[in-house]
């Protein structure tokens, strides 16, 4: 698939990894419009990313996954300042644990499951769309139970099914709808920083013990693998794993 055509809309695009799958979008020919409830981060990311790649191919909009209609206003926004939206990344994530762990339940799964839905609404060909992919950003932690984390894990799991339910159902797949997921391991972001603090999780020497059996990936190899999962139109249902110690694979559920 070429990207030339192609507008995205990336939740969590003011840093990390959303920044990341960005700018391999943008180096690859698509516009992108970068949103986040971080407005800093947001307008920061957007003018170095607007230097490098074109004021015209890149735009920000503060956004917050937890309010379905600030996924109408990204489609829209995007419409009129990029052109039509045919790639949908739901990455905006946390991994909260402790006082505050029903925001990673709002964010992580029912944002998820928003943007999900808007996007179908926006891609179907018998709802007037023309096509497109979504990507959702789990985590090898929805795959693999870890101590650690119990609510960021059960959270990643409910947007793999979620994911591989709707990559199946023929009402989407049949109407130009594609539905992938990103398993990544550890990444080298501020998620990892704020593990390596421990604060927010059980069992932080576990956590730290795991980040160096297994490794942290530095965000572009990560995003490579997002790549694929946009560009390989003969992955539809697709969970693709990313590790630094095991490097790229795909899963299967069944
Ligand atoms: N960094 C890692 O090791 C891994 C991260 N992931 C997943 O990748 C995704 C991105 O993670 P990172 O880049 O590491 O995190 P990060 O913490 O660096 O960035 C997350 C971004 O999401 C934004 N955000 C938070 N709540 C939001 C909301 N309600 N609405 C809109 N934006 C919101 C933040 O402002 C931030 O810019 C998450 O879904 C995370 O669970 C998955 C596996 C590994
Ligand atoms: C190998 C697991 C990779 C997980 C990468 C990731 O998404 C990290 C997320 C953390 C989030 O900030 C909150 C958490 O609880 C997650 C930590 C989970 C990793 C601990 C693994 C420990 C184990 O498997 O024994």
């Amino acid at each position: 698939m070429s990207l030339a055509q192609s507008v995205a809309v990336i939740t969590g695009a003011g840093q990390g990894l959303g920044r990341a799958f960005a700018e391999i979008l943008l180096k690859n020919g698509a516009k992108v419009l970068l949103t986040d409830i971080n407005e800093t981060v947001g307008q920061k990311t957007l003018s170095e990313l607007a230097a490098s790649h074109g004021q015209d191919k890149v735009a920000f909009l503060k956004s917050d996954v937890t309010k379905e209609t600030d996924f109408q206003s990204a489609f829209s926004t995007a419409k009129s300042k990029l052109g039509a939206v045919n790639i949908m990344v739901n990455n905006a994530g946390t991994g909260n644990e402790k006082d505050a762990w029903e925001s990673t339940i709002d964010i992580n799964v029912k944002g998820t499951i928003k943007g999900t839905k808007v996007a179908l609404d926006h891609f179907r060909k018998d709802k007037g769309g023309n096509g497109g992919v979504i990507i959702n950003v789990a985590s090898i932690a929805g795959l693999n139970p870890n101590p650690c984390g119990p609510v960021y894990g059960a959270s990643k799991a409910a947007i793999i099914m979620f994911s591989q339910c709707w990559g199946m159902n023929t009402d989407a797949v049949s109407n130009g709808v594609r539905i992938n997921v990103l398993a990544p391991a550890f990444a080298e972001t501020e998620m990892v920083k704020a593990l390596r603090v421990g604060k927010e999780i059980h069992k932080p020497e576990i956590a730290t013990q795991m980040l160096d059996q297994v490794g942290v990936l530095p965000v572009e190899k990560v995003a490579e693998a997002f790549l694929e999962l946009v560009t390989d139109t003969s992955k539809n249902n697709a969970i693709l794993k990313v590790s630094a110690h095991m490097g790229k694979g795909y899963h299967s559920l069944k």
